[in-house]
C-alpha cells in the first residue's frame, strides 16, 4: 500500500494462495464459452476496436458468482486496507475475467473514461500457469519519469496502480493469456458491464 502511494503502482507476487487460484482458474475454464468481445469507452462512447484491444471478457457478479466467495472476501479485505491506511474512500468495485487469445494486445491507455472517472485503483491478477519469458503478453507501465516497466503476467501475481494517472498497455501475447481484472471505485456502480 505504501509502494502504491509512493510510485503509483505496486506488484505483489503470490497474491492468490493455491486454493483461491484453483477456484478462479476452474471458474474461468468453465465460463470461457460465454466471454464476449471487450470494447473501449463508456456509455455512448463504447466501441469495439480489435486494433486497440483484443481481449474477451466476462463480468463478474457477486450475487450470481457465489463460487468465487473467497475472491470476493479478498477484494473486501483489499478495500478495507486501502480505506484504513490510505483514506481512499473506496465504496465499490467491478471485476471481470479477461482472455487475450494468441496475438491479443491492448494499446496504451488509462482506465478512466472521459465521461466516468470513479475508477480509482486498477487491480490485475494473472492466472497463467507456466508463463515463460518470450511468451509475450507483458503489461507495460509508463512511469511519470518517462521510463517504462514490463511486468510478466505470472500466475498469482497482482499488479495494482492508480487508474487515473498511470498509462499502461498489454503487449501482444503469443499464448492465450488469462487474468482477473478489476477496479476499486469511489462511487459504487453495478453497471460496469454496460459501461465498458
Ligand atoms: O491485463 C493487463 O495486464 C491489463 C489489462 C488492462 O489494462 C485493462 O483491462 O484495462
Ligand atoms: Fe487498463
Amino acid at each position: 500500500m505504501d509502494a502504491l502511494s509512493l510510485h503509483d503502482y505496486v506488484i505483489i507476487d503470490n497474491f492468490l494462495d493455491a486454493g483461491r487460484l484453483h477456484t478462479v482458474q476452474s471458474f474461468f475454464q468453465s465460463h470461457l464459452d460465454v466471454f464476449t468481445k471487450a470494447g473501449i469507452g463508456a456509455l455512448g462512447d463504447h466501441t469495439i476496436r480489435k486494433d486497440i484491444r483484443g481481449d474477451f471478457t466476462y463480468w463478474l457478479d457477486r450475487q450470481r458468482d457465489t463460487e468465487l466467495q473467497d475472491i470476493w472476501s479478498l477484494i473486501d479485505e483489499t478495500i478495507y486496507i486501502y480505506n484504513r491506511y490510505c483514506y481512499l474512500g473506496l465504496s465499490g468495485y467491478e471485476f471481470h475475467l479477461a482472455h487475450y487469445p494468441k496475438g491479443g494486445h491492448y494499446d496504451k491507455h488509462l482506465d478512466q473514461f472521459n465521461n466516468r472517472n470513479n475508477r480509482t485503483i486498477s487491480m490485475v491478477i494473472y492466472l497463467n500457469k507456466h508463463w515463460q519469458q518470450g511468451d509475450g503478453g507483458e503489461m507495460e507501465i509508463f512511469l511519470s519519469n518517462g521510463s517504462s516497466l514490463l511486468v510478466e503476467p505470472i500466475e498469482a501475481r497482482c499488479v495494482m496502480f492508480k487508474s487515473g494517472t498511470v498509462p499502461h498497455a498489454v503487449l501482444a501475447s503469443h499464448k492465450p493469456r488469462y487474468s482477473l481484472t478489476g477496479w476499486l471505485l469511489q462511487q459504487p456502480s453495478a453497471l460496469g458491464q454496460f459501461l465498458g
